[in-house]
């Protein structure tokens, strides 16, 4: 289960199906384990993540959204799973049988001469039949002590009906397998002692469901099964066959490639969003050549550069999603501080966030720039005004918004709602993650629907439901960066945009466009990055919110480096101090 990490890191475009062939635990169990979440994550690697059941599936994905906070969704029949920006899809399908196989085996004379001589020999019982694997899973000796229980109950039964079970071979020679081998024998061996009863092997029962926990629930269907007449019997046989014979290995096989190409060609082309579409070469190269960016790879653009623009995102990108302390670390400050005392470059932070609490995280940080809101509020310094976006800003909507998400918030323990000045935010972070993330597919289609002819979108972002005016994206604010800085004669050359989540792609969207517009000043070296590997329309890509920290430390060593004046340990020292 871990090797997706492995391959996903080696071979960043392969296409990867990872189907599980046993049952996935319930989430109180796989919590024991101590490496859950890398193997949850390793998995998530994949393009296509199969089960055998919607129950197995189910376990998976409140896994994922109990321990990593990730969330899930229907969407146009497909279970899909969000992780970094990339819907990881869902399958549910038995694997089947070999039908080419088994009717060979039918064909065989040694069949016919085998079903001729239990007809001879249970000759006017009634016969049931059961084949399964000698493993743990199958619960045979718990069918066996049905069995038992039946003959107690209904000992008018005894003599006349027979049990036979096919056992085959454990597939494995652990202890499991012999312990379970002996516990079976054991049980039959029992059973038959106390009705001297001849010939019964281990069954199953098959065509009812049953909780095999429960012996005398398992009892009672055998007698259900006993009773039944023979039209039924073949109706319901029928019924199975039919099924298992269309559904079965090769259809498997068959429907999961299916799936895994149309899931690597959804996330191919989301990867390679612009490619193709009139845009220039350049834009073209962001999805052939997706990549780890690092710090030799931008340091040596940034150390040829005259007019930099550096752009950073906040939550998911300078602080890890799961950090409750949100306030930045003296480091993050000492490492922004450095940036900005670089007179070649314009720092920012672009964040989803309000203006009150980044300004007063950010205040030691003087010349750093700051936009608020996705770009409602924007600042270039801590002591230049904040400008607001153009964007008319009517806020009656709120009066519709404001009781739906009081609504939801009165029936889902634990959310709450975040008012921001432009936006109202529904976070479900602390609610169970399975009712919240089912509570915020619902107010999104709630808000939807009472919205739509109000000049706002509703966006769902990492554990949030958020209603903003129109216009407003992160990717307006790279556009009225870079034109600012052209207008005023300080055209970048260095281009540096990382963030995490879905808004981040606005701004790697506009940096495309900027890019490829042949009608404006070139930027020599650009550099769109997210975090976390994913399909993107950011060239290249970064482990994790450390990795960000490095690169980003790398740049303003490069950056004391170049002017000599101070270290960034001085630096970090004077912060702490
Ligand atoms: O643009 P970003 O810097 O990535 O900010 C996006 C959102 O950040 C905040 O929400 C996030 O943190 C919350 C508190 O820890 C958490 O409850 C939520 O799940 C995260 O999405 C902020 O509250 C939002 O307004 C921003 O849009």
């Amino acid at each position: 289960m871990v090797l997706p990490s492995f391959l996903r890191k080696r071979f960043n475009r392969v296409k990867l199906g990872f189907f599980l062939h046993s049952p996935f635990p319930s989430s109180e169990i796989y919590m024991t384990i101590p490496v859950r979440e890398e193997i949850l994550r390793s998995l998530l690697n994949c393009d296509l993540i199969g089960f055998h059941t919607f129950d197995y599936a189910r376990h998976f994905l409140s896994c994922c959204s109990k321990m990593l906070g990730i969330d899930y969704q229907c969407q146009r029949g497909y279970i899909g799973l969000d992780y970094c920006g990339k819907t990881i899809n869902i399958k549910i399908l038995h694997m089947g049988i070999h039908m080419g196989q088994l009717e060979s085996v039918l064909n065989m004379e040694q069949t016919a001469t085998l079903a001729k001589q239990l007809k001879e020999k249970f000759e006017g019982k009634i016969v049931m039949v059961g084949v399964d694997d000698l493993d743990l899973l199958k619960g045979i000796s718990l069918k066996f002590s049905a069995m038992g229980r039946l003959l107690e109950m209904r000992p008018e039964l005894i003599g006349k009906v027979v049990l036979v079970q096919i056992a085959n071979p454990a597939r494995s020679q652990g202890k499991d397998a012999l312990e379970v081998e002996k516990e079976t024998t054991l049980v039959a061996q029992q059973i038959n002692r106390k009705y001297e009863f001849i010939g019964c092997s281990p069954s199953l029962s098959g065509a009812y469901r049953v909780n095999p926990w429960d012996v005398g629930a398992v009892a009672d269907a055998m007698y259900v099964g006993i009773q039944m007449k023979d039209e039924e019997k073949h109706l319901r046989h029928e019924k199975h066959y039919k099924y298992i014979s269309s559904h079965d290995v090769a259809f498997w096989a068959r429907s999961f490639d299916l799936d895994l190409e149309r899931a690597c060609k959804e996330h191919h082309l989301k990867r390679y969003y612009n490619v193709g579409f009139g845009l220039n070469f350049r834009v073209a190269a962001v999805g052939t050549n997706f990549r780890m960016l690092t710090i030799e790879r931008v340091a040596a653009a940034y150390n040829n550069t005259n007019s930099r623009l550096i752009l950073l995102d906040y939550d998911g990108t300078m602080m890890p999603q799961s950090a409750v302390d949100k306030t930045p670390r003296s480091e993050v400050i000492s490492i922004l501080d450095c940036l900005c005392s670089d007179p070649k470059n314009v720092v920012f932070i672009v964040s989803g966030r309000g203006r009150d609490p980044l300004s007063k995280w950010f205040s030691p940080c003087e010349k750093l720039g700051i936009s608020a809101e996705h770009g409602y509020f924007t600042r270039w310094t801590k002591n230049s005004p904040w400008e607001t976006c153009s964007v008319a800003m009517d806020s009656d909507w709120k009066k519709i918004v404001q009781p739906v998400m009081d609504l939801y918030t009165e029936t889902t323990d634990g959310s709450f709602i975040e008012k921001k000045e432009s936006a109202l935010v529904w976070h479900h972070q602390d609610a169970d993650p399975d009712f919240g993330s089912c509570q915020a597919k619902e107010l999104l289609d709630h808000l939807e629907s009472v919205l739509a002819n109000e000049p706002v979108v509703v966006k769902r972002g990492q554990q949030i439901v958020e209603v903003k005016p129109q216009g407003v994206s992160k990717g307006l604010v790279v556009e009225n960066l870079v034109s600012t800085m052209r207008s005023q004669g300080k055209s970048p050359d260095f281009l540096f945009c990382i963030g995490d989540d879905r808004s981040d792609e606005d701004m790697f969207e506009s940096i495309a466009r900027l890019v490829g517009n042949p009608l404006t000043p070139p930027i020599a070296e650009v550099f769109a990055c997210t975090v976390g590997h994913k399909p993107t329309k950011a060239k290249y890509y970064v482990d994790d919110t450390p990795e960000v920290i490095k690169l980003l430390q790398g740049l303003a060593a490069a950056s004391v480096g170049s002017n000599h004046t101070h270290t960034l340990e001085d630096d970090h020292r004077e912060t702490d101090d």
